[in-house]
Formats: structure tokens, C-alpha cells, sequence
């Protein structure tokens, strides 16, 4: 499955947003990738997810379990770990910062891939590395559906996309006149509980 499939499965899905988003990072963007309304369909899922599962076989071999990002994160994890064969877990905020919660537990050293839904600037997925790490595991590789950076997030291991593109954003305060005009919508969870 390439970026064109991928994309197709949005489109079809009514997923490829346009407007004004504030995006988890701050940024801002004309395009938003509603991923959920892709998600919600279980064939369509499974689709991205098995092919995301057969990218990460392909290029990293075996691993031992996977974990996601709450919230985004979590039904890709599910789905792609299935597909692997390996147990699924996720982190969530406390006090707004990532961890594993829920009696979910790594062995040391287990061999972990990081699956999210779409990188954008990459802050999220090192965030929940970072808390992988903290609980023990060995993150060999991080897996998204869509990373919308065009390659240039730096996740600090190798990130494996099922799809790329590059989607621009901006900062608050260097907005393009026509974006500014339009009113903004904050699709995300980050900034949900403070
Ligand atoms: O690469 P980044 O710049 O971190 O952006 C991508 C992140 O943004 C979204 O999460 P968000 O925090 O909006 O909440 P959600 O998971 O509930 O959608 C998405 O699920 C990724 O986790
Ligand atoms: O960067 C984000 O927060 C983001 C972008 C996007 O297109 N979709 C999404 O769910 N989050
Ligand atoms: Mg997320």
C-alpha cells in the first residue's frame, strides 16, 4: 500500500479535513487528517494496519510488543500489533505527561515498536519513546499511518510510514492572511484536560 492508497482510504473516508486546525504541536494548518472517521470503519482499519504490520516485518523484523499514544494512537496499536502478533498496550497523560498505566508492563529490554496515528512535527511520538524507555523497553523502530512531515521528523529512531506527504503549518504568530481570517478548531487531545 503506498501514500496514494493511504490517501485514497481518507478520501473516502471523509477524513481529509481543510479549514484552520491548531495541531498537537502548536502549529497551525489549513489540512487536518481525521483519523478516527478512518478508524471507525473495522475493514478500513485493518487494511492500513496490516500493511503498516507487513512494512515494520519487513524492515525491522520481529519485535515483541507494541505501544501507542492515548488517544490517537491507540486504535492503530491495537490493530498493527494483531497483525504482528504481539501484545498492545498504550501510554496516557498524567499530569501531562505520558506513561503506562493500567497494569501495562515491559519486560527490560523487550524489543518494542512505537505505532501512531500521524506524525507531524514528531514531539509526540518522542514523548512517548521517552516513556517506553523510562518503563524499560528497547524501541527498535516508531510506525505511523501517515507522517505528514515529509520525512523530516526526527523521532530519534527510524520511522517507519506507510504514508508521507508534506502538509504545511505554521506557527501562531506567522500565519498566512487567509488562514488567520478563518476560525480555528482544536481537533486533538494534548490541551483537553488543562
Ligand atoms: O507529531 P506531533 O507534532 O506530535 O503531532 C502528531 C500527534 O498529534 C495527534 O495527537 P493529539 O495530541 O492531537 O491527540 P489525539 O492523539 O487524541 O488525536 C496525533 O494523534 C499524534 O499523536
Ligand atoms: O499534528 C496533529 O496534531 C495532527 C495532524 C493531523 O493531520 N491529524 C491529527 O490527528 N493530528
Ligand atoms: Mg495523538
Amino acid at each position: 500500500m503506498d501514500t496514494q492508497d493511504v490517501l485514497n482510504e481518507f478520501r473516502a473516508a471523509g477524513a481529509l479535513r481543510e479549514g484552520h486546525f491548531v495541531l498537537s504541536s502548536g502549529l497551525h494548518s489549513p489540512v487536518f487528517l481525521q483519523k478516527n472517521l478512518v478508524f471507525m470503519d473495522g475493514a478500513r482499519c485493518e487494511r492500513l494496519c496490516k500493511a503498516l504490520a507487513e512494512k515494520i516485518t519487513a524492515l525491522v523484523g520481529s519485535v515483541d510488543v507494541a505501544i501507542s499514544p492515548a488517544v490517537g494512537g491507540i486504535i492503530p496499536g491495537y490493530e498493527t500489533a494483531k497483525h504482528l502478533n504481539v501484545r498492545s498496550m498504550y501510554v496516557e497523560r498524567e499530569g501531562g505527561e505520558f506513561k503506562l498505566r493500567r497494569g501495562f508492563h515491559v519486560e527490560p529490554g523487550e524489543k518494542v515498536v512505537m505505532v501512531e496515528d500521524i506524525v507531524t512535527t514528531g514531539l509526540s511520538s518522542r514523548e512517548c519513546i521517552a516513556a517506553i524507555e523510562a518503563a524499560g523497553g528497547a524501541v527498535v523502530a516508531a510506525a505511523c499511518i501517515v507522517d505528514r512531515s515529509g520525512g523530516k521528523a526526527d523521532v530519534g529512531v527510524p520511522l517507519i510510514a506507510l504514508a508521507s506527504l508534506d502538509v504545511p503549518a505554521w506557527p501562531a504568530d506567522a500565519l498566512p492572511p487567509e488562514l488567520a481570517a478563518i476560525p480555528v478548531e482544536d481537533p486533538g487531545s494534548r490541551r483537553l484536560a488543562k
